[in-house]
């Protein structure tokens, strides 16, 4: 049984660490990568093979302050009709470049809040995508919905347009927590906007919620997820609640003092999971749950699951592009960024170039680093076999990494013949695991807290 106090000593409640949704992680992007280098890895995808499409909509009606996305405020819909035509031509220079037979196996919109689209903008933007690259057999639609910014007219197009998978943002449900964060959204708010949505035969609904906000304790994170449990989502996301005020300058309207300690992080955590998995859950990597029948679970059992900026993912598509402002791209030859500002993006695509602007060429063991990384992330466990038959390494230098990693934690990790394995007592410190796996330099990328 492992305590506080010794995760206290193996520095748990100190450490900053990435999330690592990507390895490198995104701060540790270069300008190796442009516009040129993008649209030759863009045609060197096989022809008729399997992509996967993020569409990034940078704007919100409201701003919420604990919010870390990369999204700017409007009341008007200018800004927004503007930046669906600039959508509409970076996926017209995709399409310029990209093989033929290519299809998706997944299409993401995400932000932001793409449900400010008005519904016409919507047809015409899932027009505009599909007629590039159609949907494949199986594939996934999935919106990021904000249950106070959508009506029935929105989500009829959604429907209409083949979203199969519904994601809404909830947070909190409590009152204080919701006005210290800046987000005010009813218990029937939601309820409502998941009713409309299955309404619509929409089959899998994920919702996200928070841990370590302001105010929050054990008995007010009890009544929120027994909420959200009453709401019957496929999946929750239970992020940690990333306070970065010198990154995310709204975060600033957030107390500091009105949030939890780490150790406080950790039983709010500890909270919330033993309620999804009395009610069934399955747990899904380090922050996701998921129903027994979910594709996260069926994923996960199969030995298929996967993380990318989304989180967890059952999708195997080896190319994922991200349009949009400030979206990244991961290819087998690295990662590219867009231009993080909706202008320096606009202008490059009305030039006609791809906006890229930083980015990551893989190179030396990158690969395998990140897939070491994503198998403890995902599975708490690497497969010494599997990474033998993938990668160019020794079984002895790959033991030797996992020797070090547990020589770090106090040899509570199990190094056996078949790999590296961190029990379930551990598994709060698994970020900070995947770190001795990192090669990079991590001291001035300003991560937030590692539970
Ligand atoms: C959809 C919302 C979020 C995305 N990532 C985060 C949120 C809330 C959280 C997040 N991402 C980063 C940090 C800071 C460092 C850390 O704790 O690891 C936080 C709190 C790092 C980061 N992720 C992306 C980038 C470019 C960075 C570096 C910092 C920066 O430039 O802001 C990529 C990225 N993450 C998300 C999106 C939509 C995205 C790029 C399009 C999701
Ligand atoms: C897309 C999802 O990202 C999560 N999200 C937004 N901001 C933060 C933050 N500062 N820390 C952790 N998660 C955050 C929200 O749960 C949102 O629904
Ligand atoms: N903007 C939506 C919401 O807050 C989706 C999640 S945050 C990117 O509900
Ligand atoms: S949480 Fe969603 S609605 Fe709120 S600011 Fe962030 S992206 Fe916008």
């Amino acid at each position: 049984m492992i305590v506080k106090p010794q995760l206290a000593k193996l520095g748990l409640f100190d450490a900053k660490v990435p999330r690592y949704t990507s390895y490198p992680t995104a701060p540790h992007f270069n300008n190796d990568v442009g516009p040129d280098m993008f649209g030759d890895w863009i045609s060197a995808i096989r022809p008729g093979s399997s992509i996967s499409l993020y569409v990034h909509v940078p704007f919100c009606r409201r701003l919420c302050w604990f919010c870390a996305c990369r999204t700017q405020g409007t009341q008007t819909d200018n800004p927004v009709i503007a930046y669906v035509d600039v959508l509409k031509a970076e996926l017209d220079l995709l399409a310029s470049r990209l093989p033929s037979g290519v299809t998706l196996s997944r299409l993401h919109w995400g932000g932001g809040t793409p449900t400010l689209l008005n519904p016409d903008l919507m047809r015409e933007l899932a027009a505009h995508i599909l007629g590039i690259v159609p949907l494949g057999h199986n594939a996934e639609f999935s919106v990021e919905i904000d249950p106070n910014e959508v009506d029935a007219a929105r989500l009829d197009a959604l429907a209409e347009a083949g979203m199969n998978r519904a994601s809404i943002g909830v947070q909190d449900f409590d009152d204080e927590i919701q006005k210290t964060i800046g987000r005010i959204q009813s218990y029937d708010t939601t309820r409502e906007a998941i009713d409309m949505i299955r309404e619509r035969g929409v089959p899998s609904l994920n919702a996200d919620i928070l841990y370590g906000l302001p105010h929050q304790t054990k008995a007010r994170m009890t009544e929120s997820v027994q909420k959200l449990l009453s709401l019957n989502p496929d999946r929750v996301a239970l992020y940690g609640y990333a306070h970065v005020p010198w990154m995310a300058k709204r975060q600033q309207l957030i107390p500091s003092d009105a949030l939890p300690t780490p150790e406080q992080r950790l039983d709010l955590f500890d909270t919330a999971r033993r309620l999804f998995l009395w009610d069934n859950y399955e747990e899904i990597g380090i922050d996701h749950f998921a129903t027994r029948d979910d594709g996260l679970t069926h994923a996960l059992k199969a030995g298929r699951l996967k993380r990318n900026f989304q989180g967890y993912t059952d999708d195997q598509a080896e190319v994922l592009i991200g349009v949009g402002a400030s979206s990244i791209s991961r290819f087998p030859q690295g990662y590219a960024q867009n231009a993080p500002a909706t202008s320096a993006h606009t202008k490059a695509v009305r030039d006609g170039r791809f906006s890229t602007s930083r980015g990551h060429l893989f190179k030396d063991q990158d690969i395998l680093r990140a897939r070491l990384i994503e198998a403890l992330m995902c599975d708490f466990r690497i497969d010494t076999a599997e990474i033998l038959r993938d990668h160019d390494i020794s079984a002895a230098k790959l033991t030797a990494m996992y020797q070090r990693a547990n020589d770090a934690f106090d040899g509570l990790l199990q190094v056996t013949d078949d790999g590296l394995f961190i029990p379930p007592e551990a598994r709060a410190l698994t970020r900070m695991i995947a770190r001795t796996f990192d090669a990079y330099d991590l001291s001035k990328a300003g991560h937030s807290s590692a539970i």
